[in-house]
C-alpha cells in the first residue's frame, strides 16, 4: 500500500499523449481536473497522514478521441516554504511542524498564544472548485488557491476570511444552475460566537455593481447557525442541498478549540483536536434558502460520522437526504501512513463499514400528530421521524447499501429526485477496489473491477441532450500496482457499466481525492482556439499540448 499512498510522485507538467484502447465517444471533449496528495516526504522529514501530502493537481484532456495527461504540484506557500527549507515547515492535518528551529519552545508558545489559532496551511489538496470562470484548488482551511485549469499553474491565494467570517470551509461546495457557489464554513476565532456560516459566492459580479470588481467581494452570508458547543464545534466535510433547503449535520465528531489553540505548545497535530463523542446525538439543521432562516423543528438522529452527503430532495412536505455514514471516526485514523503499509489488511481495518443511509425529515410538524407517531408519509422510504413528547423529532434512516465511498451523482439531479449513486467500492479497508453504480429504485448494483487496479472517485459526465439520468459516461483515474500495466483513465458507459475505452499513460499517477470535468467550449469556439495548434506528429506519446 505504500506504493499507492506514501510514495512521492513525479510531476508531469508537459502533456503526455495516452495510448487509447476502445473508442472514446465523439461528444466527450473536455478536461478531467483532479486533486490529491502527491508528496509525503520533504528532505528527511515525513508527513504522518495521507491527507497531509502536498497537493498534486492532474488532468486528462480528452479531445477528438485522444487523451493527454499532465500533473503539477500546487506551488502553495506551504510547498514553497517546505522545498526551500528542504523539510516540512508547515503543519498539516496529521503533522505538526515548527517553522523556526532556532527559537526555543517558549518563545514559540508565546507567539502562538497571542493568536488563538495560528495561520493554517494553503496546501489545498482535496478538491477543485469552479467560481465563475475561475478554478481553485481547495482544502478545509481558510485558504484556497486559484489555478490555471489548462497548464495547472498556481495563481493567487484567496483568503475566505477577507470575504466571510470563517476559519474553516468545506471543499465540497454546491453550484446552482447559474454557477453561483454555495458553501459552508465555521467561525472559530470569536470564542463567544462559534458558528456555522452558509454563504454564497456569485458566479459573476451582480448587475449594477461596479464592473471589474471580483465577485468574491459580493460574497453573501445566507445564514449563520450558532454552534451547540462554543468551544467544540462539529467537524463536517460536506453538506446537502435541495432546490429550496440546505441540510447541515451537526454531528458529534467535534473540534476542540482549546486543544487547537494549545496544539503548537503541546506538539500535537490538528487531528488530535478532533474527537467522536459516541454518547451524543447528531442534530439535523435545515435552512430555507428563500427565507434564509433555519427550520424551527428540532430534528436529531443517532450519533454517526458523515464525510460525504450524496444528494437530497424535497418530497411531499419532507426532505429526503442521503449520506455515507459511519458508526465512528476510524476512517481518519486509518489514513495515517503508518497504517497504510504492507500489513494494511491488518492495520487499516475500518471498525465500521460506510453505509448509504436515507433520512427523511418533515418540514412541518402537525401539532395534532400523536407523540410517538411517524411523521413520514412518503411511500418510497422506510426512514422514520418520530414525534417526541417535547416536540423534538427523532429521525431514523433507511439503510440502503454498504461498502461505498466518494459518492457522485449526475449533477443535473443535484438537489432533485434521483436514482443512481456512483461511488468507489470500499469495505473493511478504506482502499477502493472497485467502482459501483447503485440503483436506489431497484436496490441493485453494477460493478467494475480489475486485479491490481485501484480506482479513484468515479465522475459522471452526461451525454449532451441526455434523456435518462444515467445517459453518459463514468470517468475514473486508475492506479495500477501491476508492473506490467500502466495507470489509465477508465471510461465506462454509465448505463451498462461496460468499458468504452481506457487511456493508458506512462506516468507516475497518484491516488487522488476529488475533481471535476470541464466540458470544452462549443465546437465553433473550440475550432478557433485550436486552429493555431501545430499538428500532432509525435510517436513517442508526447503529443500536442492541449490548450
Ligand atoms: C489542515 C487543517 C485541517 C485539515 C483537514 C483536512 C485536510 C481534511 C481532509 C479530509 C478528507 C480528505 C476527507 C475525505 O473524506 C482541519 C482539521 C480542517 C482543521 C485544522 C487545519
Ligand atoms: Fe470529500
Amino acid at each position: 500500500m505504500e506504493i499507492i499512498y506514501g510514495r512521492n510522485r513525479k510531476e508531469q507538467p508537459e502533456p503526455v499523449r495516452a495510448k487509447v484502447t476502445g473508442k472514446i465517444p465523439a461528444w466527450l471533449q473536455g478536461t478531467l481536473l483532479r486533486n490529491g496528495p502527491g508528496m509525503h516526504t520533504v528532505g528527511e522529514s515525513r508527513y504522518n497522514h495521507w491527507f497531509d501530502g502536498l497537493a498534486l493537481l492532474h488532468s486528462f484532456t480528452i479531445r477528438d478521441g485522444e487523451v493527454y495527461y499532465r500533473s503539477k504540484y500546487l506551488r502553495s506557500d506551504t510547498y514553497n516554504a517546505n522545498i526551500e527549507a528542504n523539510r516540512i515547515v508547515v503543519s498539516e492535518f496529521g503533522t505538526m511542524a515548527y517553522p523556526d528551529p532556532c527559537k526555543n519552545i517558549f518563545s514559540k508558545a508565546f507567539s502562538y498564544l497571542t493568536h488563538t489559532i495560528p495561520d493554517f496551511t494553503d496546501n489545498c489538496l482535496i478538491n477543485i472548485m469552479k467560481c465563475g470562470e475561475d478554478f481553485y484548488a481547495t482544502s478545509e482551511t481558510n485558504y484556497i488557491r486559484k489555478i490555471n485549469p489548462q497548464t495547472l499553474e498556481t495563481l493567487e491565494k484567496v483568503d475566505y476570511c477577507k470575504y466571510v467570517a470563517v476559519n474553516l470551509a468545506t471543499s465540497h461546495p454546491h453550484y446552482d444552475e447559474a454557477g453561483n457557489v454555495l458553501n459552508m464554513g465555521t467561525s472559530i476565532v470569536e470564542k463567544g460566537k462559534t458558528k456555522y456560516v452558509i454563504f454564497k459566492i456569485p458566479a459573476t459580479v451582480p448587475e449594477g455593481k461596479k464592473k471589474g470588481k471580483s465577485s468574491w467581494k459580493h460574497t453573501e452570508v445566507f445564514c449563520s447557525i450558532p454552534s451547540r458547543s462554543l468551544l467544540s464545534p462539529s467537524y463536517y466535510h460536506s453538506f446537502g442541498v435541495t432546490e429550496n433547503y440546505v441540510i447541515f449535520l451537526e454531528q458529534p465528531f467535534r473540534l476542540d478549540i482549546l486543544k487547537m489553540a494549545t496544539a503548537y505548545i503541546r506538539g500535537v497535530n490538528w487531528a488530535s483536536c478532533l474527537a467522536f463523542h459516541r454518547e451524543e446525538k447528531t442534530y439535523i439543521h435545515i435552512v430555507d434558502q428563500r427565507t434564509r432562516q433555519p427550520v424551527q423543528t428540532k430534528l436529531y438522529t443517532d450519533p454517526m460520522v458523515v464525510f460525504h452527503h450524496v444528494n437530497a430532495y424535497e418530497e411531499d412536505g419532507c426532505i429526503v437526504f442521503d449520506v455515507i455514514a459511519y458508526e465512528d471516526s476510524s476512517l481518519y485514523q486509518l489514513f495515517y501512513l503508518a497504517n497504510l503499509n504492507q500489513d494494511f489488511k491488518e492495520n487499516a481495518k475500518l471498525t465500521s463499514v460506510p453505509t448509504l443511509r436515507r433520512f427523511a425529515v418533515p418540514l412541518h410538524v402537525d401539532k395534532s400528530a400523536e407523540v410517538g407517531s411517524n411523521l413520514i408519509k412518503v411511500a418510497s422510504t422506510t426512514a422514520t421521524a418520530l414525534k417526541e413528547q417535547d416536540g423534538q423529532v427523532y429521525c431514523q434512516p433507511e439503510f440502503l447499501c454498504e461498502g461505498l465511498e466518494l459518492p457522485r451523482v449526475n449533477y443535473t439531479h443535484n438537489g432533485k429526485r434521483y436514482r443512481y449513486v456512483f461511488a468507489a467500492g470500499v469495505h473493511w479497508s478504506p482502499v477502493p477496489t472497485k467502482i459501483i453504480k447503485y440503483d436506489i429504485l431497484t436496490k441493485s448494483t453494477l460493478k467494475w473491477r480489475e486485479t491490481d487496479c485501484w480506482p479513484a472517485e468515479p465522475l459522471f459526465v452526461p451525454v449532451p441532450g441526455a434523456k435518462d439520468e444515467d445517459d453518459g459516461v463514468i470517468l475514473s483515474a486508475i492506479v495500477s500496482t501491476d508492473p506490467q500495466k500502466l495507470p489509465f483513465l477508465l471510461i465506462l458507459d454509465a448505463k451498462s457499466f461496460t468499458e468504452l475505452a481506457r487511456a493508458s499513460v506512462d506516468v507516475d499517477l497518484h491516488m487522488d481525492l476529488h475533481g471535476l470535468f470541464i466540458p470544452d467550449m462549443d465546437s465553433e469556439a473550440k475550432k478557433q482556439a485550436t486552429s493555431e495548434e501545430p499538428q500532432d506528429g509525435a510517436s513517442d506519446c508526447h503529443g500536442t499540448p492541449p490548450t
